[in-house]
């Protein structure tokens, strides 16, 4: 079972920190989504970890070790970063081969990984009539050649349609549930929603949050209750363990907490409820809101 490791790493443009002192744990069997807006860090950090730009500052660790020091990193780790930087001229099996043969992995493989990600029937296509999703496919293919414990994804549901998207998202989780660690780039939360068991979130280049999926749900999550008199149910429901924030007009909002609970608590306080409404803050709105501060370019109010 092999994890990424960040410690501190640190990446410095001119005067300007792309990755700033990023230290976490990728674990293997699970989707990790990696989401930021535009310009967080993201691609500079799964560059570091894949040993094509070099940390100004602490390291990225594959299995323990830096990228550059792995004795066969095609078998440790597999990327996509950008499905178009393939040579056109070539077909998408020779593409394959070329990378098998470089890597000394038998040419098998390369049929292997063109059956995995469905381009059996266009292997000998040359890549430059490649759609964009099939350039996904191909890239994606490269990634899992050697069959590797650690995977890194970079965008890509970028410009796919729903089809293609739905192809990676369960790709994703397989190749996850077969014991590897996954980690994958996005801006978009509500598509990592749907994929990802945990969550790095950055901004600036510096980690925001390290949570798990469900807890991050659960916490964007409340029920909004009305008493006559709250606090003795403010009280009991803080008892129980339940968060408490009292909004502007004198409303509850409870948090980690069933609506269900929540009733049974103000019956045992003895306190006559007016209102409980479960709600939902979108997840989207609850990136944006972690994230706002950390933006590069803003829209102005007007
Ligand atoms: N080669 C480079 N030279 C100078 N600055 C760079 C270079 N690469 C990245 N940067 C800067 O580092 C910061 C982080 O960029 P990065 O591409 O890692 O962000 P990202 O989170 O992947 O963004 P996006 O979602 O837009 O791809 C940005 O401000 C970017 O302009």
């Amino acid at each position: 079972m092999t994890a990424i490791e960040l410690k501190a790493l640190t990446k410095r443009y001119g005067d300007r920190t792309a990755v700033d002192g990023l230290t976490c744990v990728i674990e293997p069997g699970r989707v990790t989504g990696f989401l930021g807006p535009n310009g967080a860090g993201k691609s500079t950090t799964m560059r570091m970890i894949l040993g094509l730009d070099r940390p100004d500052g602490g390291g990225a660790y594959v299995g323990g070790r830096r990228y550059t020091d792995l004795p066969d990193p095609m078998r440790e780790v597999g990327a996509l970063l950008d499905a178009r930087a393939v040579h056109g001229t070539r077909t998408a099996r020779d593409h394959l081969l070329w990378l098998a043969h470089a890597a000394g992995l038998p040419e098998s493989r390369a049929d292997e990984v063109l059956r995995q990600v469905g381009l059996e029937s266009v292997a000998r296509r040359r890549v430059r009539t490649f759609s964009l999703g099939m350039s996904q496919r191909l890239g994606i293919a490269a990634a899992l050649l050697g069959d590797p414990a650690v995977l890194l994804f970079d965008e890509p549901v970028n410009g796919l349609d729903p089809e293609g998207v739905k192809w990676i998202r369960e790709l994703m989780r397989g190749l996850a549930g077969e014991g590897r660690a996954v980690l994958v780039s996005s801006h978009l939360m509500s598509e990592m929603a749907l994929t990802a068991d945990h969550l790095l979130i950055i901004g600036r280049g510096r980690l925001i949050a390290d949570v798990a999926m469900a807890d991050f749900v659960r916490r964007s999550s409340g029920v909004l209750v009305r008493a006559d008199d709250p606090e003795p149910l403010v009280k009991r429901l803080t008892g129980e363990g339940a968060e408490v924030r009292t909004v502007a007009d004198g409303g509850l909002v409870v948090g980690g907490m069933e609506a269900g609970e929540i009733g049974r608590a103000a019956l045992a306080a003895g306190v006559a409820l007016t209102e409980l409404t479960p709600q939902r803050t979108s997840l989207e709105e609850a990136y944006m809101e972690l994230t706002r501060d950390s933006l590069e370019f803003k829209a102005v109010a007007v």
